[in-house]
């Protein structure tokens, strides 16, 4: 479902990032990315996300060369990806429903569905009861819960998580991991970002470990 082919990434400060990297991901698979801080896992994730144009090589999704799209077309198979990054942007002044439902009407489906997928969504990530608050009156850890919901709420085929969420409560910690498990149960490729000995990292899973220093090439360990 994708396909790094001889991808370089520098930035000035990291001029060798990624050098030559090839990687492929298959459909249903789920992949743990593992490295230490400043190894190059969120760049990675970025790069597969659309967000993060490689310095040069070929990055494609279902077929289609991600970064040789017009914005609009890479946008429209953008949305076929679930993001669980640090850091989300929000509507602050609007409720969680909105939040979650606005971005699926943008995608232009009926409105009535986007409400039920956005209710559907926060019930499943326990902010079901919640969902007229306001994103501004969220708690860290419920905005992150809100962006879980905003990522599944498009039913994505491709899930990329950063995994940020060692603060968590353990119970809520569980819950996401069973939310992951069972979306990839249902076909999902999952991808999961995290330091070593993360606790959203599957053990039965591929791994590719990012150490350092780069470059990174190919390097991965089942
Ligand atoms: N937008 C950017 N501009 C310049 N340099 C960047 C940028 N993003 C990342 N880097 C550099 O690339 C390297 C890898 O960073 P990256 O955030 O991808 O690593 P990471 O493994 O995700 O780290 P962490 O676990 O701390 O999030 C770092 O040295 C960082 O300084």
């Amino acid at each position: 479902m994708m396909e790094f082919k001889e991808i370089f990434k520098r930035y000035p400060e990291h001029p060798n990032l990624f050098e030559n990297f090839s990687l492929s991901l298959g459909a249903g698979e789920w992949l743990n990315l593992v490295g230490p801080p400043g190894s190059g896992k969120s760049t990675l994730l970025r790069m597969m996300s659309g967000l993060e144009k490689p310095t040069s090589g070929t990055l494609t999704f279902h077929g289609q060369d991600l970064y040789r799209l017009r914005a609009s077309a890479r946008s429209r198979l953008r949305q076929r990806m679930g993001l669980i990054f640090p850091d989300p942007v929000f509507l602050e002044g609007h409720s969680l429903l909105d939040n979650v439902a606005l971005p699926l009407e943008i995608q232009g489906l009926p409105q009535a569905e986007c409400l039920t997928r956005a209710q559907n969504a926060l019930q499943r990530v326990g902010l079901g009861n919640q969902s007229s608050l306001r994103a501004r009156q969220l708690s860290q850890n419920a905005r992150q819960r809100l962006m879980v919901a905003r990522a599944i709420s498009g039913y994505p085929v491709l899930l990329l998580v950063d995994d940020f969420y060692h603060g968590w409560p353990q119970e809520q910690r569980q819950s996401l991991e069973n939310l992951l498990g069972s979306f990839h149960q249902g076909g999902v490729t999952v991808v999961v970002a995290s330091l070593p000995g993360g606790n959203l990292l599957s053990p039965k899973a591929r791994t590719l470990t990012l150490s350092t220093p780069a470059p990174h090439r190919i390097e991965i360990d089942t």
